[in-house]
Order: structure tokens, then C-alpha cells, then sequence
């Protein structure tokens, strides 16, 4: 029997801050480059050369200002901000690299499915079959505001909505036969029209006639990613995903999301591998375990207490400033929230038996060790079918990839959990054979 493989996704902003709070004030964070496709373009070529799977840009639509109520506290303490849009910024990572899936975070909640479906077969057709999207249906009003709403609408309709948005992109991604080019020079004929049709999409959220006016991409549709926690979100995630990330506090936690994930799988007909459970880690690496502690004391010691409640101020989709138990936050959220942030910090209080706020202070848990201790770790969570791989977000950026990918990696490859090269010649390929 061949041995089982794990996948690895890389998530990224386009700001120096991903989800530690104190990591851009390390003297080796880059921060003159956060504007320069060259910061983007090395990240590809790294991720590329330890041969991960993909690479994603999460995002949100707007500058948050859940925390004290204005925007001051993020501007300041250098929150997770997404600056350029990553749409830019992807089809120059596709240039420097030939393997790499590259994925958008968009939302179906504010983006209309004619606009989506156009971008991402734009997407996967430059790449040439890397396109991913991380499929998202937003959850702060902050954003709904900038799309003319006057605030976010309930979960349930927001995944009804997108439902509806992955079926109107399905059929307008399926509107054009393969090889519809004809090319005939002489007989002036360019395409076959008989290979194109109309869509005629009527949902109940959104129409749309079709047919798009790009033909069928290399891998048909992108990759779909998906982060949603929630009942709802979980059962769209069973129907779409073929990648699904989560940030549970422990591993018996991550087990229970996976397990879970696997059997709703099976009720919409679907195989367990049809969809990767990938739990997400960021890595202190040490040249010995002594100073790799000493590494993560120091990285630790750059979180301002106030950026990290502002953090989960964004996340949980409540002001921490003034809402101080499970109970008041609740209340405050409304329609907000990321519930996997949310239960995260529910699972916190329970195990280490912590209040509300303290639990939604505490920097989240980062794996820490020599490039060996952090494969143990990993190879733990694989083995014990917590997971199908992982999503590694950014510390210190580039430098903790750069060291991800020069002293784990290569431990995860040697023991034969991990590629050491692409086998397909697309995404959806590489996740299939990994
Ligand atoms: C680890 C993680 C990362 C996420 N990243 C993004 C993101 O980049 N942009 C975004 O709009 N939502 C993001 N989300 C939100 C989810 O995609 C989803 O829309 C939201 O959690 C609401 O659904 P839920 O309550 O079912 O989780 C993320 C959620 C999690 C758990």
C-alpha cells in the first residue's frame, strides 16, 4: 500500500500581518516591500521549491473597525489589513512559478456570480489550471456597508445566497464545450458558436443569462476553499469544498471538526477525499529546541495585549473593548462572526478554564521546535486522522516560510509524507495525487 500523504496551503495577506498581531515589529519582518509584486513573486518561488500544494490570499473587504468602534486600533497596531487586492497580484505569482495553486478569498454574499465567474476562469485560464478560490460569505457589517448594505444579512440566507452563487458560476463555467476553436483561416471561421450556450440561471438571490465570454479553463472551475464552522457552514462546505480549513484549539477538537466534515461528506455523495480537512499552524523553527523557546518568548513578547483583543474583536464580529462574557458577546454579534474563530476561543475557556476575555486575549498556540519536532507534530495530527494536511500562515514574513520550507519540510519528505515534486499539471491534479 502506498504511504498516505499530507497536502500543505500557504496563507497569505497582502499587509505584513496575518494572524499574529506582534509579528511585523520583528527586526527580520520585510515591510518596505508590502506594495512590490517582487515581495509576492518570492513567496511563489519558495512555497514552489518545498512544493506545496497551493498558496491563498485571505481578505476582507473593508478596513475593520469592530474594535472601539473606529478604526484607529488596527491602523496603529498593524492589524491584519488586506492593502493591494490580491487579484493583481496572483497573475504575477502564475509568471515566476508553474505548479503552485493560487488561490482569491471572494464573496458570494457581495459579488454578483457573472463577475466571479468571469474573474476566477480568468484566473485558472492565466495560470493555466492553479486557480483556487476560497469561497467566503463574509461576516462583518463593516463590509456589507462598503457594498451598499446596510449590514451583514442572517448566516442562513448568506449560505442559501451562495449556494445559489456556486450553482449561477457552475453553470455559467459549463456554458462553453471543450475545444470550441476552429482557427480555420481560410474559411474565416474562428469558433464553433454550437459549443456555446446560454445559461439562464434564476435563483432566488440571483440571475444570471450567460453565456460567459471566456471558454472553458484548464481545470473546467477553480479549486473551491472553504473556512465555514457554523451547521450551515459545514453543510455548504460538504457540498463544495475540496478544501476546507479550521482553527480548533486542540487536536482532539480538530479530530471531532474532521470526523464531522468526513460524514457530511457521505451524506451528499460524496468520498472523504473529495474534500481536505486542513487544520491551520504558524512554526517557531530552532537549530535546538533551547532556542527555538528562546525564538518564541521573543516573538511573543512583540503582541501589544490591546492588538490581539482587536484581533478577536474582528473574528468574533463584537467589540471586546466593551463586551466582556460568552453571553454579552453573543448578543453583540448580530449576524457577525466567524463562529470557527469563535468556538476556538469557547474551547480555550473550557480546557484551561479561562473567562471569556481572557481566553479571547490569548495569543493563539504556535507549533515550536527544531525542523524534526515540528514534523513530530505535525506527523502526529496526520496519523491520528485529525487531518489531510495543513494551512501554514505567516509569522515573521518571509522569514518563518523561508524557514518552513528549509528545515520541516524536507524532515516530512524524508520520511515520506510529503511530495518532493508536482506530479499533476494542475491544481485539482496535485490535490487528487498528492
Ligand atoms: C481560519 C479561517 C479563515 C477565514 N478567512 C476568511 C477570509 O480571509 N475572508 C473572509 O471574508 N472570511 C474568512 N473566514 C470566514 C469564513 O469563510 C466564513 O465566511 C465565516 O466563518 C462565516 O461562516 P461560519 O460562521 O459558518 O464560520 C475565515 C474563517 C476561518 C475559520
Amino acid at each position: 500500500m502506498t504511504q498516505r500523504r499530507m497536502h500543505l496551503v500557504a496563507y497569505l495577506k497582502t499587509g505584513p500581518t496575518a494572524n499574529h498581531p506582534g509579528a511585523w515589529r520583528h527586526p527580520e519582518a520585510d515591510l518596505d516591500d508590502i506594495f512590490e509584486p517582487a515581495r509576492y513573486e518570492h513567496i511563489a518561488r519558495v512555497l514552489e521549491a518545498a512544493c506545496f500544494d497551493a498558496c491563498f490570499f485571505a481578505d476582507t473587504f473593508g478596513l475593520p473597525d469592530i474594535h472601539g468602534g473606529n478604526f484607529d486600533a488596527y491602523l496603529r497596531l498593524g492589524g491584519q489589513i488586506s492593502y493591494l487586492d490580491p487579484l493583481m497580484i496572483l497573475p504575477q505569482m502564475a509568471r515566476v512559478t508553474r505548479h503552485l495553486g493560487l488561490g482569491a478569498t471572494l464573496s458570494t454574499t457581495f459579488s454578483n456570480p457573472y463577475y466571479l465567474a468571469r474573474t476566477l476562469a480568468s484566473l485558472d485560464m492565466v495560470t493555466k489550471g492553479r486557480a483556487a478560490w476560497n469561497v467566503v460569505t463574509s461576516a462583518t457589517d463593516l463590509e456589507a456597508r462598503n457594498f451598499g448594505m446596510d449590514g451583514i444579512p442572517p448566516k442562513d440566507q448568506r449560505y442559501d445566497r451562495g449556494d445559489e452563487v456556486l450553482e449561477a458560476c457552475t453553470a455559467l463555467w459549463d456554458s462553453w464545450d471543450d475545444d470550441p476553436f476552429v482557427l480555420d483561416r481560410e474559411k474565416g471561421v474562428f469558433i464553433d458558436p454550437a459549443k456555446v450556450r446560454y445559461t439562464d440561471f434564476a435563483g432566488r438571490f440571483v440571475r444570471s443569462r450567460g453565456p460567459l465570454s471566456i471558454p472553458r479553463t484548464p481545470q473546467g472551475r477553480p479549486v473551491f476553499l472553504q473556512a465555514g464552522a457554523s451547521e450551515r457552514g459545514r453543510e455548504f462546505a460538504a457540498r463544495w469544498a475540496e478544501m476546507i480549513f479550521c482553527t480548533p484549539h486542540s487536536k482532539a477538537d480538530t479530530i471531532a471538526f474532521h470526523d464531522d466534515i468526513k460524514s457530511r461528506l457521505a451524506r451528499h455523495g460524496r468520498p472523504p477525499e473529495a474534500c481536505k480537512v486542513l487544520p491551520s499552524f504558524a512554526v517557531v523553527v530552532g537549530e535546538t529546541e533551547a532556542i527555538a523557546q528562546e525564538k518564541y518568548a521573543y516573538l511573543q513578547s512583540l503582541i501589544d495585549p490591546e492588538a490581539q483583543r482587536m484581533l478577536n474583536s474582528s473574528l468574533i464580529g463584537a467589540d471586546l473593548t466593551r463586551h466582556q462574557t460568552a453571553e454579552e458577546v453573543a448578543r453583540a454579534q448580530g449576524n457577525q462572526g466567524i463562529s470557527g474563530s469563535h468556538d476556538r476561543v469557547l474551547q480555550l475557556m473550557a480546557q484551561e478554564k479561562l473567562s471569556f476575555a481572557e481566553a479571547a486575549s490569548k495569543p493563539r498556540d504556535l507549533l515550536v521546535g527544531t525542523g524534526e519536532g515540528i514534523a513530530d507534530q505535525l506527523e502526529d495530527y496526520f496519523t491520528a486522522g485529525a487531518c489531510d494536511g495543513f494551512i501554514i500562515w505567516p509569522t515573521v514574513f518571509p522569514r518563518m516560510f523561508e524557514d518552513f520550507c528549509r528545515h520541516v519540510v524536507p524532515v516530512l519528505q524524508r520520511r515520506g509524507l510529503y511530495r518532493t515534486e508536482y506530479r499533476g499539471a494542475t491544481l485539482r491534479e496535485n490535490l487528487r495525487r498528492p
